[in-house]
């Protein structure tokens, strides 16, 4: 056991360069290509180690469930149940990502947790176990344990090295409209729309092009998204903008290098789109 008693980590959001889906599965998940990428804006993660008994406790900017529902205490809740320890804690956690944001928040909060907890409690077992914890947890959240860009696969969890730097710049704008998007939903629409032949850009365009097939069922429903994202567009030219995930978080990326330039991004674009809109300047990570 390590003399340690406190951790406190970093859990970033991720942002999707891309989700190509390619087919519904017989389990009930898609089949993806989609390369993430952790991004400078996240949470944090205190936990402190007591002798019995479960404290959880949240703040921060956004609201999210304080019961086993979330993603954080159901991560620790598997982690001790997993190796059988009967040992207490405090977990704190600071939500600074907006929750159902297609950022990734929740998955990230539950890779933190397993990490922390194998340093904290130096359980020497292998990586591949704590990858396989993952992704009982979401599909998600292997990557986050994985703390880099990667090429994932099957519904998410595999992991594939991809080579740095991307082809994309690293500097860019989110905006996060100030509702969520239900991530089941937006793949249960996908499917329908496809079973009925209303998908227009799905396997028709190389799977490697930097598109999000999931947009086109959330831009159905979700007006103000597409307007978003065509405004961002037409206003700065950037690089690449795209929704994140399953939404509802519209991303922008800039070649320029310059903070005067993003601040003034920044202030024109909250001027246009509201006080309801999150806007935030961030950096792909290229480690964590
Ligand atoms: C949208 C993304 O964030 C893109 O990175 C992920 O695909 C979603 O990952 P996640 O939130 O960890 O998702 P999970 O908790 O595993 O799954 C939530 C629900 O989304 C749908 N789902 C998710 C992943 C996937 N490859 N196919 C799916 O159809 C399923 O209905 C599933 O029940
Ligand atoms: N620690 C957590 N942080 C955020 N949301 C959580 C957490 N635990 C559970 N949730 C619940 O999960 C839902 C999705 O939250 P999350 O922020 O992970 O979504 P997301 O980023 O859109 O997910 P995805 O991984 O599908 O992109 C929210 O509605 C929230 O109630």
């Amino acid at each position: 056991m390590s003399t340690l008693n406190y951790i406190n980590s970093f859990a970033p959001a991720k942002i999707n360069l891309g989700l190509r889906i390619l087919e519904k599965r017989k389990d009930g998940y898609h089949e993806l290509r989609t390369l993430m990428a952790p991004i400078s804006i996240g949470d944090k993660i205190e936990i402190e180690l007591l002798p019995k008994g479960i404290e959880f406790e949240t703040t921060g900017d956004f609201d999210v469930p304080k019961d086993s529902s979330n993603l954080a205490l159901k991560a620790a809740l598997l982690f001790l149940s997993h190796y059988k320890l009967k040992i207490g804690l405090r977990i704190k956690l600071t939500k600074i990502i907006p929750p159902g944001a297609g950022l990734g928040g929740g998955s990230s909060d539950a890779a933190a947790v397993l990490t922390s907890l194998k340093t904290l409690l130096s359980i020497e077992d292998s990586m591949d176990n704590l990858f396989r914890l993952a992704a009982q947890l979401g599909s998600d959240v292997p990557f986050f344990l994985f703390r880099k860009p990667a090429l994932c696969t099957g519904r998410g969890e595999i992991l594939n090295s991809v080579a740095l730097p991307l082809p994309y710049p690293t500097q860019g704008l989110l905006i996060y409209p100030g509702f969520p998007v239900s991530t089941p939903w937006a793949y249960k629409t996908y499917a329908e729309f496809r079973q009925k032949g209303l998908i227009s850009s799905s396997l028709t365009h190389e799977i490697d092009q930097p598109l999000n097939d999931l947009e086109e069922p959330v831009f159905s429903k979700y007006l103000w998204l597409p307007t978003v994202k065509n405004w961002l567009q037409n206003q700065f030219d950037p690089a690449l903008c795209l929704m994140s995930g399953s939404g509802s978080s519209i991303f922008a990326l800039f070649d320029k290098e310059d903070p005067l330039f993003m601040k003034k991004v920044i202030q024109h674009a909250q001027a246009h789109l509201g006080s309801d809109c999150w806007i935030r300047s961030f950096t792909i990570l290229e480690r964590f």
